[in-house]
């Protein structure tokens, strides 16, 4: 079997983008999307996404990804900005927005997204509503209706005060004093794997470094450490704002660089800009 692939990156966190608009099916299979993910095997990424064809009415194509490990997510904050740029890049018109940018609307498991492409190149997506009960999470650190908001849990011999956001997937954010100093490859699948998230989980350890700035490392689920996760800023953004510690738009300082977070006032979404680079074409 010969594949085509477009290799892209936000902020260092990267991808195998796959042009599947011939099929509703991946072209490939988790297992297989794994080997291609090995930096020492593969080609090396953090994940494989696919640009499938539309299926619900009012958008534009469908997005699916598999991570590295390959298991299936159901969203990915800087994925779907390369999805933006590899949709641009094969041609694909956009539609115009009222301000008269280019969007692009996408299907993903966590609901449909708008993605706006600005004239200094980044991309703007709407990632929608953050979700916070225990049950939408989904962790039993709460009861199902009930909102996870620093609260204690015990990890490698430790109390962390956490506080869970979904955006479509888990995230388990929190705040500590120097987030240089966290032992992210010991603690993190202790905290991915930990029994109160039955999907697993992703965790953000973050330094506040003003109401505008914080400081991010991210142990992704099915991925490990990675250079920057959007999903998990926006999840930040939100858990900054309802322990009291930022303002309601910051830059997230990640690993791989700065992404722009804004939790709007007025409709409850979230706003996330940042960059999408392509990398390499091939073929394997
Ligand atoms: N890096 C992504 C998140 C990818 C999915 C994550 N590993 C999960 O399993 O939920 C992002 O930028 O949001």
């Amino acid at each position: 079997m010969t594949l085509e692939f477009t290799k892209y990156q936000g902020l260092g966190n990267d991808f195998i983008l796959i042009d599947n608009r011939q099929n509703p099916e991946p072209m490939i299979t988790p297992s297989q999307a794994e080997q291609l993910c090995d930096r020492n095997f593969g080609i090396g990424a953090d994940g494989v996404i696919f640009a499938l064809p539309p299926t619900e009415p009012d958008t534009d194509y469908t997005m699916r990804i598999y991570n590295s490990d390959a298991s299936e997510p159901e969203m990915c904050g800087n994925g779907i900005r390369c999805l933006a740029r590899f949709l641009v890049d094969l041609g694909v018109p956009t539609r115009s927005s009222a301000t008269g940018t280019g969007e692009y609307r996408i299907q993903t498991l966590a609901g449909v997204m708008t993605l706006t492409l600005k004239s200094d190149g980044q991309v703007r997506v709407d990632m929608g509503l953050p979700r916070l009960l225990g049950s939408e999470i989904p962790t039993t650190l709460c009861g199902p209706e009930e909102k996870a908001v620093n609260v204690p849990l015990s990890v490698a011999g430790k109390t962390w005060d956490v506080t869970c956001v979904s955006m479509g997937n888990p995230h388990c954010i929190t705040f500590v004093e120097d987030v240089d100093a966290v032992d992210l490859a010991g603690i993190g699948p202790e905290f991915e794997n930990h029994p109160v998230f039955p999907k697993r989980t992703n965790t953000e350890f973050i330094q506040v470094m003003g109401r505008s700035h914080l400081k991010m490392r991210v142990w992704e689920r099915g991925a490990g450490a990675t250079l920057a996760c959007g999903t998990g800023a926006c999840a930040t953004l939100v858990a900054g704002v309802l322990t009291g510690r930022c303002d309601r738009q910051a830059t997230i300082e990640l690993p791989g660089g700065p992404l722009n977070i804004e939790w709007s006032e007025s409709d409850g979404r979230l706003y996330m800009t940042g960059p999408a680079e392509r990398v390499f074409s091939g073929r394997i």
